[in-house]
């Protein structure tokens, strides 16, 4: 039996969300401040030699060959010219389309696993590239260190804020990024703004107003949160947060939420549990 690398995949929040412009290909300007939270998938890994990649277990709407897990691995092979292959499991606990970033977690935490289980030695920034090629939220997870990210949000600054603990909501509804940056509502002029400034006042997230209109669920949720925190949406939504100073105030809020508003308590990282995983086993 090949040893099996079993490898978390963090959830990101975006602590605040800005549109400072639009690129000519559409593509939406940010400035975002990225931290990890310490809950999320969990991958497995197994070596094959014959060089094919078999992601096993369906993910409800993904095909397989248009799992982040499996393009991630096939880009990894043609870029290192390897002639391994993988037998890949997926815990999935993340919700996909909450703005948790899960899909983009998986990409990561597999250039990582792959890069260590196949040997390939292959340097962070080249990963962080080759993420990049993925999905814009990619690279960060590659890194692994909370960061402020500029341009479509590939420009990163590592960056050390608090680490509170985090309730986290999860409003039963699928929200399309695509769909909400392309909201004409949506503002675009925020203007730009120091990262020193972020970390000294904080910010807000542009896609919030947007998305409280257009979904319900989230509005309430966030009516619901800020009775007892200041509540706020990560990336495009759905998922909303607040921030306790310890954890059985976190917990002792989401005791009180319904039953038809699921979530999660779990404490904030500046260093995704991903790499201090890979850190220990080193
Ligand atoms: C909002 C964030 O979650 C912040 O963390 C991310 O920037 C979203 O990145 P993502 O999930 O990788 O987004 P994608 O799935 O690549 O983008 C979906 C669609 O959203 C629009 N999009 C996305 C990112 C961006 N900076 N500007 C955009 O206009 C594009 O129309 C794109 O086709
Ligand atoms: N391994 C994967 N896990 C989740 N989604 C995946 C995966 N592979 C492909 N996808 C596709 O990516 C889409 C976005 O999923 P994801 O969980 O990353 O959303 P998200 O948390 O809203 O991300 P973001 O914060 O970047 O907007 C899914 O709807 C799905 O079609």
């Amino acid at each position: 039996m090949m040893p099996t690398l079993s490898l978390p995949a963090p959830a990101k929040l975006n602590l605040m969300l800005h549109i400072v412009g639009r690129r000519d290909d559409g593509y939406h300007e940010l400035q975002t401040l990225f931290q990890f939270v310490d809950y999320g998938d969990e991958l497995h890994f197994s070596r094959r030699d014959d060089g094919q990649v078999h992601l096993h277990g369906e993910l409800a709407g993904v095909d397989h060959d248009d799992n982040l897990i499996v393009r991630a691995a096939r880009l990894l092979q043609q870029e290192s010219g390897t002639t391994h292959g993988a037998d890949i499991r997926l815990d999935k606990r993340l919700p996909m389309g909450g703005g948790l970033g899960g899909g983009s977690s998986d990409a990561a935490t597999t250039l990582l696993g792959l890069d260590r289980l196949w040997q390939l030695g292959m340097d962070p920034e080249r990963l962080a590239a080759l993420g990049l090629r993925l999905g814009a939220d990619v690279p960060v997870f590659v890194r692994g260190r909370a960061a402020f990210a500029e341009g479509v949000g590939e420009r990163l600054t590592f960056v050390e804020p608090d680490e509170p603990w985090y309730l986290v909501v999860v409003p039963q509804v699928f929200v399309s990024t695509a769909e909400i940056f392309s909201d004409p509502e949506l503002t675009r002029d925020t203007p730009p703004i120091k990262v020193r400034t972020v970390l000294e006042r904080g910010g807000r997230n542009d896609c919030q107003p947007v998305v409280e209109k257009r979904y319900s669920e989230v509005r309430n949720a966030l009516i619901l949160l800020n009775k007892f925190v200041s509540a706020r949406l990560t990336g495009t939504g759905g998922c909303v947060f607040g921030a306790f100073p310890n954890e059985a105030e976190a917990v002792k809020v989401a005791a009180q939420l319904p039953a038809t508003l699921p979530g999660f308590v779990a404490k904030g990282s500046n260093i995704s549990m991903l790499h201090r995983k890979l850190e220990n086993l080193s």
